[in-house]
């Protein structure tokens, strides 16, 4: 089955305000879209409308194969020791935790209470965790944040590794992000 994630003349409201409308997109195999713009926008929200977990006020989302998304809660037990805290993710997964803590260089953490870790630490636990779902869709949200540069090129070449693989990654960031073919969703273009 070929993943696939499809959008519609998406408008979102949050409150009485009216985010965004008239946004589409149509992502298959191997496509990798940034969407930016500035705080506010509603690049979160879009995100969660393409997830399932927000009901968007206009338009339709098509989705083929599993979604994983990274945003800002990790989902990993604060009071475990991060090696337990994914362990418990990959036996769910049916990965290994051993080999993305290693390609994550988290090696060294594996004893640390998961509440002890730096931001850029927890987000390295993040994506050790995506990458393990092995999921073709991949929805993140600002995975950049926090990340020192060698992190910053590891999450680029996990982006990259995963659209050569036919994979499908849209990424919400302010940041500038390298990955090939990597196409821009301007949301600003999109506000009311
Ligand atoms: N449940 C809610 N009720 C009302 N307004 C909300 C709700 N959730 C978010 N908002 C508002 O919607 C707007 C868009 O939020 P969103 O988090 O999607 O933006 P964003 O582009 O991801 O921002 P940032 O770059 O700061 O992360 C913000 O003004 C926010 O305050």
């Amino acid at each position: 089955m070929q993943a696939h994630l499809a959008a519609t003349d998406l408008a979102c409201r949050r409150g009485e305000r009216l985010l965004f409308r008239g946004v589409s997109l149509d992502l298959g195999p191997g496509a990798a879209c940034r969407v930016a713009g500035p705080n506010g926008i509603g690049k979160t929200s879009l995100i969660r409308i393409l997830a399932g977990l927000l009901r968007p006020f206009a338009g339709t989302v098509e989705r083929r194969g599993a979604i994983a998304l990274l945003d800002e809660r990790h989902a990993l037990d604060p009071q475990l020791p991060l090696g337990r805290a994914l362990a418990f993710w990959a036996r769910l997964d049916g990965a290994s935790a051993r080999e993305h803590i290693r390609r994550l260089g988290l090696e060294k953490l594996e004893d640390v209470p998961v509440r002890y870790l730096s931001t850029g630490q927890k987000k390295r636990a993040a994506l050790a965790r995506l990458i393990a779902q092995d999921a073709p869709i991949w929805l993140l949200d600002e995975p950049l944040n926090g990340l020192d540069r060698q992190g910053l090129a590891l999450c680029e070449t996990l982006v990259a590794e995963h659209c050569a693989a036919g994979g499908i990654a849209l990424v919400a960031s302010h940041q500038e992000m390298a990955a090939p073919a990597m196409t821009t969703l301007a949301l600003a273009d999109f506000a009311p």
